[in-house]
């Protein structure tokens, strides 16, 4: 577990010299199997201290690596950390608040802080959000999980995200999406969590030249911090239409494997709201869980649009078509049965 003083990483100090090196680099090396292991090495090297025990991640291209490329661009700097922006406030610990807890958190306590503020969320859901083999019961609430000022145990029920990644996942290239994300020969189970969204945390107005950027090249890797409970707790004066997120996490420049999930409008997977050492309502971290079973071998996909529901989605490809010509709006190639045409909409 983490120590107090928390390191908080800044944006500013994002690494670059192995990429610099890399596209420094003629093509043949980097189209060779060392320039894969050296991805596959550095994604070991920047993790093993936040997640020593999380399963080694492959690089695989199977589709065009002869001639193409046999990594990703060496365009980011693999990381689980948040790194913030320089008007994001770093993680607020004033307001955090442990629970006094002594071994393992009782899911029946009455007395547990943590289990108190999980219930303000989600008082239909008896105990934890998560059961007793750390998966979430139901998604779509925030969770607060017991952070470094409680008492509690390191294995305590309520530690799941901190825990850090326990599947396989493989990067591998796409026949028509890029790269993308894919299990490996396990069953992940419905609940399960995958990783964080990891990335650069920017204040919605530095997001928006960036996104401007990533739309007209077609390739974006924002994620806006827009929870339907932050709406609520900004207060009923304000009116959802104008209600906009304070915060956006940008995975370009620099993130994890989740950075190349693609979007799919069936998806196994959905983005949770989740707080660990932050006191900070605004600020959660974006942790991502598998919403059915997933089977070895298949692709780990969430919906770019936000689209959750188990019902039909409304498919609105003529409002996305006015909309704008920008690259990113391209045609969703996800192959899902009730695909709606498009990934943004
Ligand atoms: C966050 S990135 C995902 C990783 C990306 N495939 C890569 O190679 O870096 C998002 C971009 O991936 C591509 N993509 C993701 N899902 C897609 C889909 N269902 N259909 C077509 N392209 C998709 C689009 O170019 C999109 O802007």
């Amino acid at each position: 577990m983490l120590e107090f003083p928390q390191k908080v990483y800044y944006a500013r100090d994002i690494p670059h010299s192995v990429q610099d090196l890399m596209n420094s680099m003629d093509a043949h090396y980097r189209r060779s199997i060392m320039a894969k292991d050296m991805f596959e090495a550095v994604i070991v090297e920047n993790t093993f201290e936040d997640e020593p025990n999380a399963p080694h991640i492959s690089i695989v291209n199977d589709v065009d690596g002869d001639q193409e490329e046999v990594t990703p661009a060496w365009e980011f700097h693999y990381s689980n950390h948040i790194w913030h922006s320089d008007d994001v406030p770093p993680p607020d610990l004033v307001n955090l608040r442990g629970c006094d807890c002594k071994g393992h958190c009782d899911p029946k306590s009455q007395t547990c802080s943590c289990l108190k503020r999980q219930h303000e969320y989600s008082d239909d859901i008896p105990g934890f959000i998560y059961d007793e083999k750390g998966r979430l019961k139901r998604r779509g609430y925030p969770i607060f999980e017991c952070n470094d000022l409680c008492g509690c145990l390191d294995d305590c029920r309520n530690r799941v995200v901190q825990r850090g990644r326990q599947y396989t996942v493989n990067i591998r290239k796409t026949t028509n999406k890029g790269w993308g994300i894919f299990a490996g020969r396990q069953k992940i189970p419905k609940g399960s969590f995958i990783g964080i969204y990891a990335g650069e945390l920017l204040s919605e107005r530095e997001t928006e030249e960036r996104g401007k950027v990533y739309n007209k090249v077609g390739r974006t890797y924002l994620f806006e911090l827009d929870f339907y409970y932050l709406r609520k707790s900004a207060g009923d004066d304000t009116d959802d239409e104008e209600w906009q997120a304070k915060y956006v996490m940008d995975a370009y420049h620099a993130g994890n494997f989740t950075r190349f999930l693609n979007h799919s409008c069936d998806p196994n997977c959905a983005p949770n709201a989740c707080y660990v050492n932050e006191g900070n309502i605004e600020k959660p971290t974006v942790a991502l869980f598998t919403r059915r079973d997933v089977l070895p071998w298949e692709e780990l996909c969430f919906s770019y649009s936000g689209y959750e529901s188990d019902e039909e989605p409304e498919n609105n490809l003529e409002d996305v078509r006015a909309n704008n010509g920008d690259a990113v709006y391209a045609k969703c190639l996800c192959g899902a049965k009730r695909c709606t045409g498009f990934m943004f909409n």
